[in-house]
């Protein structure tokens, strides 16, 4: 199988580019626009790989995906190119309107131009599988999960660009009846995330022996999903999912983000042998507008019909991904040295490459 794959020099992207080369032996076509938070280094283990090719091109610009499309004939789509930080929607939203919204609306359309080209064989077999997320879903209270059904009602510029570009995918199904399918995970996490989000911001604050920022009170809730667990999920909708299906993929982890902060300072005291707790460094901040308090997700769908589970548990995940920075340190130091604008709390922003 040719599969398509957008983002693929991002976080999640490059897992799934990497899982796919090595335990699956499809052929990987990785579009990217290698904005900030890309990075090729992540693709370092398949980059030769004959299976693996690399197209620069941005979703934003129709005609450059058309190309894309001609070049790679693809049996099959994962969208994950995205603008996919909350506080980066929050500071400047329009980007996010661009690439999420416009962009997906692009992919839909290139996508659809070549589906409806293939031979009937091809065209039954074909899958576009979009990669959103379960903040369209909005914030929980204490209690209660987040399923397929629930209604979507996103509270960030980030949230409800993605809730819009499920709507889009929706739509080329239902009207020009691409064979699409959606699914919405949780709270991505492990080796090679871009030191933006919570996790890799504390491990590096912690190292470096600087303020670890905590939003608020620390009281807000997310449900950790060990991204190799997350790409082998999605692997598994691509090749098994139900065609018009959406699929909720949760971590099955719940854990408070003060609770997680004092389990990674934890795990880094013991690794350095610290004797100062690096919990000391933990500093309260003005909260996040509109800051959502809990996501959790039901993942019953998945694990009953597809037999998917995660199978990482966050005290292993945590640690290993602890290690891995440790052990990788000139990977972030490459990012850090590429140059970050500070924002109003301190937190590494990503400049465009
Ligand atoms: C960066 C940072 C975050 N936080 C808090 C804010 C959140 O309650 C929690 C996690 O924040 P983060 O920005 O890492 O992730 P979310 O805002 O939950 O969103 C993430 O998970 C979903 C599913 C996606 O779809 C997003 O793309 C992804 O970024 O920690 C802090 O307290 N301090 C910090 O320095």
């Amino acid at each position: 199988m040719k599969i398509l794959v957008t983002g693929g020099a991002g976080f999640i992207g490059s897992a799934v580019v990497r899982r796919a080369i090595t335990q699956r032996g499809y052929t990987i076509a990785n579009l990217d626009a290698l904005t900030y938070a890309a990075n090729q280094a992540n693709l370092d283990s398949i980059a030769d790989n004959p299976d693996y090719s690399f197209h620069r091109a941005d979703i934003r610009d129709l005609d450059a995906l058309v190309k894309v499309f001609a070049e790679t004939d693809p049996d099959a789509v994962m969208h994950l190119a995205a603008e996919s930080h909350v506080d980066r929607s929050i500071e400047g939203p329009i980007a996010f309107v661009e690439t999420n919204v416009m962009g997906t609306a692009n992919m839909l359309q290139a996508a659809r131009t070549h589906w409806e080209g293939l031979s009937d064989a091809r065209r039954d077999a074909f899958r576009f599988h979009h990669i959103s997320t379960d903040e369209v879903y909005g914030a929980l209270g204490p209690s209660g999960f987040f399923t397929e059904t629930t209604r979507y009602a996103p509270n960030s510029p980030y949230a409800s660009s993605k809730a819009s570009s499920d709507m889009l995918v929706r739509a080329w199904g239902k009207t020009f009846k691409l064979p699409v399918v959606i699914s919405n995970c949780s709270n991505n996490y492990g080796p090679f995330q871009f030191p933006e989000k919570l996790i890799p911001v504390v491990i590096l604050k912690a190292l470096a022996g600087e303020a670890i920022p905590v939003y608020g009170d620390g009281s807000n809730v997310r449900d950790w999903l060990y991204v190799d667990d997350h790409a082998e999920a999605l692997l598994t909708i691509l090749e098994r999912g139900k065609l018009g299906e959406i699929y909720n993929v949760g971590g099955d982890a719940e854990v408070s983000n003060l609770d997680l902060v004092k389990q990674i300072c934890a795990i880094i005291d013991k690794e350095l042998d610290r004797s100062t707790p690096s919990d000391s460094l933990i500093k309260f901040v003005t909260d996040r507008p509109g800051h959502d308090f809990r996501y959790a997700i039901d993942s019953a769908k998945i694990k009953s019909e597809l037999g998917w589970t995660p199978s990482v548990t966050v005290e292993e995940g945590i640690a290993e991904t602890v290690r891995w920075y440790l052990e990788n340190r000139e990977w972030w130091q490459a990012i850090q040295a590429r140059g970050h604008k500070q924002d109003r709390i301190g937190l590494a922003v990503g400049v465009k490459a």
